[in-house]
């Protein structure tokens, strides 16, 4: 890509100012190194008083970044992750010793921490410190301007953070300080150590606040940088030699580096994301029983009792082992109602009993509901094991048995052999599949998947869907699973949840809904023809114009769903004659391949758009193509009528 973008030739007005800034930046570098003799170089910089300095310089550094770590971290998290009044105000203090003069910054640490500033005689009477003229002081004054850097680099790796790591981690049971330990830290660590490393370098470079705020006593205050002010008015070589090391260990960091502080956060692929084809998704040499072995009955059965309100308003009940397809338009409120069981949204509130207990007031980690979302979010620095066995290990069990356990669920999911792989090493189905056998691992009471087949291909897809059903069926809880898929819905649910609006429009079993699904889009979705009207006379007058004669007689102005089954609409090249009532004539607009027959789309001339389902000898036979005028008709007996 960068080189593509280099190829055409920039601009001369941009890359001539852009030369000068190079080196204008270069040439005191050039100037140390042109400067600096080499022969003395070892002298100057074995000379007792320089030695001691930079001890004393390493000292004060790296306390200061052990103090920014201390406080910084936990203050860009808040940054990053909590809503407060103030937030704005909160993080321009935090940049303010980045732009603050450094005398400026030690005048006000005095006025701050001096003797005679505000906390000063309290330090002093407490804890009988006195900060100016103590190494103490060069370390606060070289926390003061770097801890900056520290939070600021964190801050933004926090912000690049899918937050469904962390609220994953919290469904499967791990507590906010153990999430922030074991996902938060180590998912962002490289704007952590980006952060810590420049950080240092700032504390190591650090001359003004120190020298306004600390002094300048040697041994105790007087740092690198203050030695090279000193040495510059008496031995100007040694200055030389000394900001040479400086220097040295300036761009070293930054080599380290590597434009880690400037480039975009590291985010890893999502693993879930992951084309599924590349690799078999059931390994042909696992033993057939494999991918098939039910899951143990687990600890119990629990029931599902939830009251939703806020942007959902409706009430769930559910006997122990229900899968339930939540579907419904974009915008239904299906996520939503997943995180309000989570506890994790203020925008739906769920008053929630599994089984006998009421889990309405706990924090989401002690909920005992898992949720596997869209991407599986398997935590990309840790082994398929190891996510196995995160919500083991949360739940306080010991390592060798929580990872025991782990490879256990794993085997029975057919995805044993790939424990030791990385979730960046595994195709989306086998992604999938550690993903689910991480939640049920957890041992939870409600199990929540968010289209847990959505990136998968239609093989794959078929595969997951089959070791799906078999794990679900021993499973002690309730399974949501949010789905777009008809398929998914009908072969996994033994109800089907039809949102609209945030409220149930249609809670059924799959049967049910396919035979009277209750609104134009779940009939679309399950792959049939709805076209809404109104009852009269002759049969339905359809909303969206035309007429449709039907075999079921409603009373007058009554507000019906007209639902025709695919196979039920005939194609003809010239107009029928005999029995059908309902004939137009019309164009293809469409056509699509679904197994063996073929989906064709028909815009008639007085009805709404239809589709009919053909094989494609039928198809050839009428000479079927985009833009073919054909006849459609339907028989009145074969269309279905549901009262709205
Ligand atoms: N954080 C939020 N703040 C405000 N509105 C939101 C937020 N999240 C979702 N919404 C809105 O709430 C409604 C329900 O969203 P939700 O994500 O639950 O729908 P969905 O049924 O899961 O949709 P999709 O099928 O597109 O995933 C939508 O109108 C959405 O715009």
């Amino acid at each position: 890509m960068s080189r593509l973008r280099t190829r055409t030739r920039p601009p001369v007005t941009l890359v001539l100012p852009a030369l000068l800034a190079v080196a204008f930046l270069l040439l005191p570098l050039i100037g140390i190194l042109g400067r600096t003799r080499w022969s003395e170089l070892g002298t100057h910089l074995g000379s007792p008083g320089v030695v001691q300095a930079l001890n004393l310089s390493l000292v004060v550094s790296f306390w200061a970044l052990g103090l920014s770590l201390l406080l910084g971290v936990p203050l860009a998290w808040l940054l990053a992750r909590v809503e407060f009044k103030g937030k704005a105000l909160v993080r321009s203090l935090v940049l303010l010793p980045m732009v603050l003069p450094p005398t400026v910054g030690g005048v006000a640490l005095l006025l701050g921490f001096g003797r005679r500033g505000l906390l000063g005689p309290w330090l002093e009477e407490t804890f009988g410190v006195t900060l100016p003229f103590h190494t103490s002081g060069a370390v606060v004054a070289a926390t003061f301007v770097a801890m900056p850097f520290l939070v600021i680099s964190l801050e933004g790796a926090l912000g690049g953070l899918r937050q469904s790591y962390e609220e994953t981690a919290a469904s499967l049971g791990a507590s906010p300080v153990r999430v922030f330990f074991t996902v938060t830290l180590p998912m962002v660590a490289p704007g952590l150590i980006a952060g810590a490393a420049l950080t240092w370098a700032r504390a190591l470079g650090e001359f003004g606040a120190t020298i306004t705020f600390a002094g300048n006593l040697p041994g105790t205050t007087q740092t690198l940088p203050l030695q090279v002010y000193l040495l510059l008015q008496d031995e100007p070589e040694a200055a030389t030699s000394v900001s040479l090391l400086l220097l040295a260990i300036a761009m070293g960091v930054l080599i380290a580096l590597r434009g880690r502080w400037t480039g975009p956060p590291v985010t890893r692929k999502p693993a879930g994301a992951r084309p599924a084809a590349e690799e078999p998704s059931v390994p042909a040499s696992a033993p057939p029983g494999e991918t098939t072995r039910p899951a143990p009955a687990g600890d119990g059965h629990w029931s599902l009792h939830a009251t939703v309100t806020g942007f959902n308003r409706l009430t769930l009940d559910a006997e122990p082992g229900t899968t339930i397809a939540v579907v419904g338009e974009n915008g239904a409120g299906k996520t939503t109602l997943l995180r309000a069981l989570l506890g994790l949204t203020p925008r739906a509130h769920a008053e929630l009993r599994l089984g006998d207990t009421d889990v309405t007031a706990l924090p989401p980690h002690r909920r005992q509901v898992a949720w596997v979302p869209q991407d599986g979010a398997l935590f990309p620095h840790l082994s398929a094991l190891a996510n196995t066995a995160y919500g083991l290990r949360a739940h306080g069990v010991g390592r060798a048995e929580a990872r025991l356990q782990a490879q256990g669920w794993l085997d029975r999911l057919g995805v044993g052999h790939l424990a030791a792989r990385r979730p960046a090493q595994l195709s989306g189905g086998q992604a999938q599949r550690v993903a689910l056998a991480r939640a049920l691992a957890a041992r939870p009471r409600l199990l929540l998947l968010d289209e847990p087949l959505a990136a998968l291909d239609q093989t794959t897809r078929a595969h997951v869907r089959h070791t799906l059903r078999t794990h679900l069926s021993g499973f002690g809880g309730v399974c949501l699973i949010v789905t777009h898929d008809p398929v998914e819905a009908v072969s996994l649910a033994d109800r089907v949840l039809v949102l609209s609006d945030g409220q149930t429009l249609q809670d059924a079993p799959p049967a049910e809904v396919t035979r009277h699904p209750r609104s134009p889009w779940v009939a679309r979705m399950l792959g049939r023809n709805a076209w809404p009207g109104t009852a009269s006379a002759q049969g339905l007058d359809l909303a969206a114009g035309g007429r449709l004669v039907v075999a079921e007689a409603l009373p007058e102005g009554a507000q019906a769903l007209a639902i025709i089954a695919p196979e039920a609409v005939s194609v003809h090249r010239d107009r029928p004659g005999g029995s059908p009532r309902n004939v137009w004539p019309g164009t293809v607009r469409e056509i699509t391949a679904v197994g063996s027959r073929l989906r064709v789309l028909i815009a008639p001339q007085d009805a709404p758009d239809l589709v009919a389902e053909i094989t494609p000898e039928a198809a050839a036979e009428l000479g079927i193509v985009d833009g073919a005028a054909v006849w459609t008709s339907v028989k009145a007996t074969e269309v279905t009528l549901v009262r709205l």
